[in-house]
């Protein structure tokens, strides 16, 4: 499932890449003086950037960190044009700033389901950052090629309460 996940997210052109921007920017835009975890693409993943250079001009934004296998993921402060370096797994991470507890989260991913199900790259590190977080507004970001029938579940797996895409924004549970 992955692989042709990735596969079919790879075949996504500029138009709804672009279109899915302006549907995350427009979910999100209302908010003020929040800590907001947006993050730093790779590969092909929807790019969530723009949105996070509008909103840092009325809140603080950050990306995750890696800190170690089996840790949950940390937030560190990002500005555009801060400055970053490679970390694990090939990801961008900013190499000064403090560390922040988001009140949103912005969830890259590789597939989904019509039910808010999430697959991942299989590290297991937004299950478990997420698990630790209450009273957050957390929002899936990504394109409609990458939407699957329904996913299996495991108990550790946490649905996402919004999927963006550029065909829309999508609440899939009652955890809104
Ligand atoms: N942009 C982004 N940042 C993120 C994540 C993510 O999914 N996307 N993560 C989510 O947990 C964490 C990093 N964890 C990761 C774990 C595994 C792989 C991975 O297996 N990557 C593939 C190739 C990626 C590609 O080029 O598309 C690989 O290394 O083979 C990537 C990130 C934190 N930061
Ligand atoms: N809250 C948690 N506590 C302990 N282990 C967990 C937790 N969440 C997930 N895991 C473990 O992490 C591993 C990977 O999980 P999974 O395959 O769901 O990752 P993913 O959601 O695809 O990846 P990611 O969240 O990194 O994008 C599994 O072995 C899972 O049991």
């Amino acid at each position: 499932m992955r692989k042709a996940c990735l596969a079919a997210r790879e075949g996504v052109g500029r138009e709804a890449r672009a279109a899915a921007a302006t549907r995350l920017f427009a979910r999100l835009c209302a908010l003020r003086g929040k800590t907001i975890a947006g993050y730093l693409p790779i590969g092909s993943e929807a790019d969530p950037r723009g949105a996070m250079r509008v909103l840092c001009a009325d809140n603080r934004i950050c990306v995750p960190v890696v800190t170690g296998r089996g840790a949950p993921l940390r937030f560190r402060d990002w500005t555009p044009g801060c400055a970053v370096a490679p970390g694990d797994f090939g990801v961008m991470v900013p190499t000064e700033g403090g560390w922040r507890m988001p009140d949103v989260v912005i969830v890259p991913l590789v597939g989904f389901d019509g039910r808010g199900n999430r697959l991942g790259y299989g590290g297991g590190f937004y299950d478990r950052t997420l698990a630790g977080l209450t009273d957050t507004l957390i929002v899936g970001f990504a394109l409609d090629a990458q939407r699957l029938p329904d996913l299996p579940v495991e108990p550790t797996d946490v649905a996402l309460p919004w999927i963006v895409t550029e065909s829309g924004v999508f609440g899939t549970g009652d955890a809104v």
